[in-house]
């Protein structure tokens, strides 16, 4: 029997885009693509059809009307329908682009061709895992990857979704990266991904979990973390870092609203952690750390 999907369609204003991939990430849809419809965004996503319920479509649009009054923006407006499997497959798959993304990473696409360019080149099929690349967050996780990432290092990536920053961190010349995941479907992803990009199993190990797996799996201290999931996960999780961490371990944390940064900050400041610098885009900040 072949599976049935339902297929939310957005239109949104711009500032909303992020906080509808946000919505739509937490309500469980995945495959989620964006295209500009003149001042507007179109925003295609996906969830099986068994799984949606009237109720929670309802629920969505609500929430996504309290967050565009909050921002003064009018309320996006939902159009749903149903497609077959194969439709699915192909459909949110053609509104997926390459992308370049800073100044070292193209993301491309894994069913379209390589193209010449003297990026590196990042091949990836998030399937339903999070992390396409499209999203604010792990474009300003990328960008200050390139800043920090230097050969030998050895890194972890506390919710890795589709793999993108495990993999990135490794083109980069990471020697080795331990990637954990609380969604068994996010580690098949980032293990497929690393596939794709012909990533060495010995340099990318995915577990199911999060930093209490790393506790037992890293055989020393880690020199770089990345966490990319919301604030308040990050604010649970800083605690449990010290236990993987040495005095010159540094972290790059986002899917950071700019409102919630003091209280991270706090959180930081208690467990023997600083932030050197913020980048910004929109209302999301990625936050850049050290020991202090
Ligand atoms: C926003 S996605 C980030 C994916 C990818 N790293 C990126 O930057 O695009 C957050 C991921 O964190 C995972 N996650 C959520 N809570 C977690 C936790 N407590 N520990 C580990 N992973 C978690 C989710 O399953 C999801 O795949």
């Amino acid at each position: 029997m072949t599976n049935t999907w339902c297929e939310l369609q957005i239109v949104c204003d711009s500032v909303l885009e992020e906080t509808v991939f946000w919505q739509l990430d937490q309500f469980g849809f995945r495959g989620m693509a964006s295209e500009k419809k003149g001042d507007l965004r179109l925003i295609r996503a996906y969830l099986p059809l068994q799984e949606v319920q009237t109720a929670d479509l309802a629920a969505l649009q609500q929430q996504l009307s309290e967050n565009a009054a909050s921002m003064g923006v009018a309320a996006p407006e939902l159009h749903q329908r149903s497609l077959d499997e194969e439709d699915w497959a192909n459909s949110w798959k053609q509104y997926w682009h390459p992308q370049e993304i800073g100044d070292r990473f193209l993301i491309n696409p894994a069913w379209l061709p390589t193209p010449d360019t003297r990026r590196l080149i990042l091949r990836l099929d998030p399937g339903v895992a999070f992390g396409t690349g499209n999203h604010q967050t792990t474009q300003l996780c990328l960008e200050a990857l390139e800043a920090h990432i230097n050969s030998e290092a050895v890194i972890a990536d506390i919710g890795c979704g589709s793999g993108i920053l495990s993999i990135a961190a490794l083109l980069l010349g990471a020697s080795k990266v331990y990637a954990v995941d609380v969604d068994p479907l996010a580690v098949q992803s980032t293990v497929n991904n690393g596939e794709l990009n012909s990533i060495k199993p010995e340099c990318l190990i995915v577990e199911q979990g999060s930093v209490e797996r790393l506790v037992s799996l890293v055989p020393a201290p880690v020199d770089g973390i990345v966490c990319n999931i919301l604030a308040e996960v990050i604010i649970k999780l800083i605690p449990q870092w010290n236990a993987i961490a040495h005095a010159s371990t540094w972290g790059i944390l986002s899917g950071i609203l700019v409102s919630q940064a003091q209280a991270v900050n706090e959180t930081l400041n208690q467990h023997g952690w600083c932030i050197t610098s913020q980048l910004q885009k929109q209302d999301w900040c990625c936050l850049n750390i050290r020991r202090a």
